[in-house]
């Protein structure tokens, strides 16, 4: 479903992107997705396409477990102990051992939970740092809990929360996200974490923009804490519930500020007195939404037999190829998103003082990306339902709306409530 391709370097790059399909065929996910017809899917890093296994899970948990089960389901569909179970699966994801992360809670009362405990571990220091540029709910997050604790909110990008933790003796913790979600930079964990650990420091990550494109490596990067969403990249579903990660040396004394039932250790003993659970069932709060585990459980299957290894060269190499395939096409957009490949998640961000407009008129061509202030235009390339000849259709529309100026156009200029 290549535009109308004429020229040799047309030619030229069409070879190439079949070339690579070729090479990456192994991490070929695509007919476990249902996509539309003539849809580039360039916004899997926000909410991630449906897959045929996340249908029929949800279908399942519907009309056989809920609908003929009901009440039973709790124990005969196992749905009490589903927030371990696809945490189990999230950590094999993320470099994390098994019991160590657990899925519930939207990321922003994940983060809450993580930064709120890991602050607390550290009394009589002071400071926590995050990153201005972070996602909104991240600075919010970590601000209210520095007002709720008493602690002071340093602001600073990654890179100065290294030197700011050189030497110092006041921070408690580092709060940053892996992929910066609106340039697509990839942060070094476990150079922040070593840090924060030298200063004697905690580290909490986002991976919203990682967990299922990154190999994240939570365990070797040595951090403490970790949150992400299950409906960017994972492909649950929108609102799919998100993950906490508590690394194991950490378990014991991880103290959940919002102490609800399900994280105690003896639910059904409905005691008034709240014991924690053992493990990560302590970061636990109320009754799981067991429909979005579902989806979330069956759209981790399109990761069986898969390598992160093999899927980040993948993404990599997608997001490579569609940085050159413009370039050869003439597009002369500045671009956001680092060229290095261990300084790049798995989109690719181009500026454009219309980037808005830019974003409508591709989706108007079946391209969906999407905006992120103040000029933006984000392309996430999710890369097991992507391919390379993907990519370059993309590519082709971006040049013909760019040369068109088809972002001019007064239908792709009004905005949207949800952008
Ligand atoms: C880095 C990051 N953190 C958090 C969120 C959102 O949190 P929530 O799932 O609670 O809406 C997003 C996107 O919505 C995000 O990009
Ligand atoms: N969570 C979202 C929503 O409920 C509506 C629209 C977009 C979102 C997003 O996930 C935004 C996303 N985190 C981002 O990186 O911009």
């Amino acid at each position: 479903m290549l535009p109308d391709m004429s020229s040799d370097v047309l030619t030229s790059l069409a070879e190439q992107a079949r070339a690579l399909d070729t090479q990456h065929v192994a991490t070929d996910r695509r007919h476990a997705f249902e996509l539309p017809d003539g849809v580039v899917y360039l916004d899997g890093n926000s909410l991630g396409a449906l897959s045929r296994a996340a249908r029929e899970a949800t279908a399942d948990a519907v009309s056989r477990q809920w609908g003929e089960q009901l009440i039973r389901a709790w124990n005969d569909s196992a749905w009490w102990s589903a927030p371990e179970r696809v945490g189990d699966r999230i950590a094999g994801l993320v470099g994390a051992p098994a019991g160590t992360v657990v899925v519930g809670d939207s990321t922003t009362v994940s983060l809450y939970k993580a930064v709120h405990a890991a602050a607390r571990m550290r009394p009589g220091r002071r400071v926590v740092l995050t990153d201005p540029d972070s996602f909104p709910t991240d600075v919010h997050v970590t601000r209210g809990v520095c007002d709720q604790l008493g602690l002071t909110l340093e602001l600073l990008s990654p890179a100065d929360a290294v030197a700011r933790l050189r030497g110092s003796d006041d921070v408690a913790l580092a709060s940053y996200s892996q992929v910066d979600y609106r340039t697509g930079e990839l942060w070094d964990l476990a150079a922040l974490t070593v840090a924060a650990h030298d200063a004697g420091a905690l580290s909490c990550w986002d991976l919203c923009h990682s967990a299922g494109v990154v190999d994240v490596g939570l365990t070797d990067g040595g951090a403490d804490f970790a949150v992400g969403c299950g409906y960017k990249y994972l492909s649950g579903g929108p609102g799919a519930p998100a993950f906490i990660f508590v690394a194991p040396q950490h378990l014991d004394a991880f103290v959940n500020p919002i102490l609800g039932w399900n994280g105690h250790a003896t639910p059904f003993a409905m005691s008034p007195d709240h014991t924690p659970a053992d493990g990560i069932t302590r970061a636990r709060v109320g009754t799981p939404p067991v429909l979005g585990i579902a989806a979330l459980e069956g759209a981790l299957t399109a990761y069986d037999g898969l390598s992160m290894a093999d899927v980040r060269r993948r993404s990599l190499s997608l997001t490579a190829f569609f940085v050159d395939a413009i370039a050869a096409l003439g597009v002369d957009l500045p671009v956001a998103t680092p060229r290095e490949d261990d300084r790049r998640g798995s989109q690719v961000s181009l500026r454009h003082p219309d980037a808005y407009a830019v974003v409508q008129a591709l989706i108007a061509r079946g391209v969906i990306g999407d905006f992120r202030e103040p000029n933006i235009v984000r392309l996430g390339f999710a890369p097991l339902y992507l391919s390379h000849e993907d990519a370059l259709a993309a590519a082709v529309h971006l040049r013909d709306v760019l040369a068109g100026r088809e972002f001019e156009r007064p239908e792709h200029r009004s905005r949207a409530a949800v952008t």
